[in-house]
C-alpha cells in the first residue's frame, strides 16, 4: 500500500479501511483480511494498559508496539501516533521522536491538533516524514475539552475545525483523522482539501474510516478502575463480532462494510 494508491482509491470512490493494531498476530490477521492501513494508536494506553485516558503513553510504548505491528504486516501501510509530550514543545524533538517511530517500522506519524501544530507538521514533512493530522475530538486534550464529546457543533467551532483542516492540508499532511465531528462538516472538509480524510464518528463521506480493534470485537468495557456495568460504548462504535464467530471474519466484515459504505450508518454518526 502506498500513498499514491490511496489517492487513486479516494479518486475512484473506494473507501479506505483503517483499524488500530498493536501486535504482530493482529497485524497479520488484518493484512490478510484486507485492512488498508494499520494505526498503532496511543489508544493502547486505554485498551492495553487499562488507563482512563491516553495521557500516560510514552515513546517507548509506541515504538515497542510499532515494531511488533511492522513484524506482522511487512506490506501494509503503518501509521504510529505520537504520544503526549513527544511533539508539542519543540520541533527538533518532534522530528527525533518521529524518526524513532519510522525506524521502528511506521511509514507515517500522526499527532493531534490544528493551527498550533502547523509548523511542526511542516518541519517533519520538509525533512521527509509523512504526517497524518488528527482534528475534532483530540483525546490527548480530553481535560481541556471537558470530556469525551462531539466537536464542531457551533458555527464558530465548525469554522475553526475547517480552517485547521485547510491549514494542515496546506502544510502538506497526507491524511487527517476527523474524530467526533458532525457528518456534514466532515463531508465539507473532505470535499475541500487535498489530504485524505479518515473518520471516526464523522459520517460516511470521509475518504476512509478507522475504529479501535477492541471496539470492533466488542471487548472493550472501560478502564480497569471502573466496573464494566458503568461503561457505555461511544455512538460511533459497532461490534462486528456480534454477527459471526471468528475474529478474522469480524475484521473482514468491517472492511466490507467500510467499502460498501454500510458503515458508518446514521446511527453511528452525529
Ligand atoms: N476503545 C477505545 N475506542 C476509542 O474509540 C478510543 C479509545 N479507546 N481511546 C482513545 C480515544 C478516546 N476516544 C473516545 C472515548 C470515549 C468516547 C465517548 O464516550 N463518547 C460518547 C459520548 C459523546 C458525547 O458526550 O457527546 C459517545 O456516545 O460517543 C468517545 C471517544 C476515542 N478513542
Ligand atoms: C482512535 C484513533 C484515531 C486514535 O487516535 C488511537 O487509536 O489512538
Ligand atoms: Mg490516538
Amino acid at each position: 500500500m502506498t500513498l499514491p494508491k490511496l489517492h487513486e482509491m479516494a479518486a475512484s470512490g473506494e473507501k479506505i479501511a483503517m483499524l488500530t493494531c498493536y501486535d504482530a498476530t493482529f497485524a497479520k490477521l488484518m493484512a490478510d483480511a484486507g485492512v488498508d492501513i494499520l494505526l498503532v494508536g496511543d489508544s493502547l494506553g486505554m485498551v492495553l494498559q487499562g488507563a482512563e485516558n491516553t495521557l500516560n503513553v510514552s515513546m517507548h510504548h509506541m515504538t515497542y508496539h510499532t515494531k511488533s505491528v511492522a513484524a506482522g504486516a511487512p506490506d501494509t501501510l503503518i501509521i504510529a501516533d505520537m504520544p503526549v509530550g513527544s511533539y508539542e514543545h519543540d520541533n527538533e524533538a518532534a522530528y527525533k521522536n518521529a524518526e524513532w517511530l519510522i525506524r521502528s517500522g511506521a511509514h507515517m506519524v500522526k499527532f493531534e491538533g490544528g493551527g498550533e501544530r502547523v509548523e511542526t507538521a511542516r518541519y517533519l514533512i520538509e525533512r521527509g516524514i509523512p504526517v497524518c493530522a488528527h482534528l475534532g475530538f483530540t483525546p490527548q486534550s480530553v481535560n481541556q475539552l471537558g470530556g469525551y464529546k462531539i466537536q464542531g457543533k457551533t458555527e464558530e467551532s465548525a469554522h475553526q475545525i475547517m480552517q485547521d483542516a485547510i491549514d494542515m492540508s496546506n502544510a502538506g499532511v497526507s491524511m487527517m483523522v476527523l474524530e467526533m465531528v458532525p457528518a456534514a462538516l466532515a463531508k465539507q472538509i473532505t470535499d475541500n482539501i487535498k489530504a485524505l480524510t479518515i473518520g471516526i464518528g464523522a459520517g460516511v463521506d470521509c475518504d476512509g474510516q478507522v475504529l479501535v480493534i477492541h471496539d470492533v470485537l466488542g471487548i472493550y468495557n472501560g478502564p480497569a478502575s471502573k466496573p464494566a456495568s458503568e461503561f457505555k460504548a461511544p455512538r460511533f462504535v459497532k461490534n462486528f463480532l456480534a454477527d459471526t464467530n471468528s475474529v478474522q471474519q469480524a475484521v473482514g466484515n468491517y472492511v466490507q462494510a467500510v467499502k460498501d459504505k454500510s458503515f458508518p450508518a446514521p446511527e453511528h454518526s452525529y
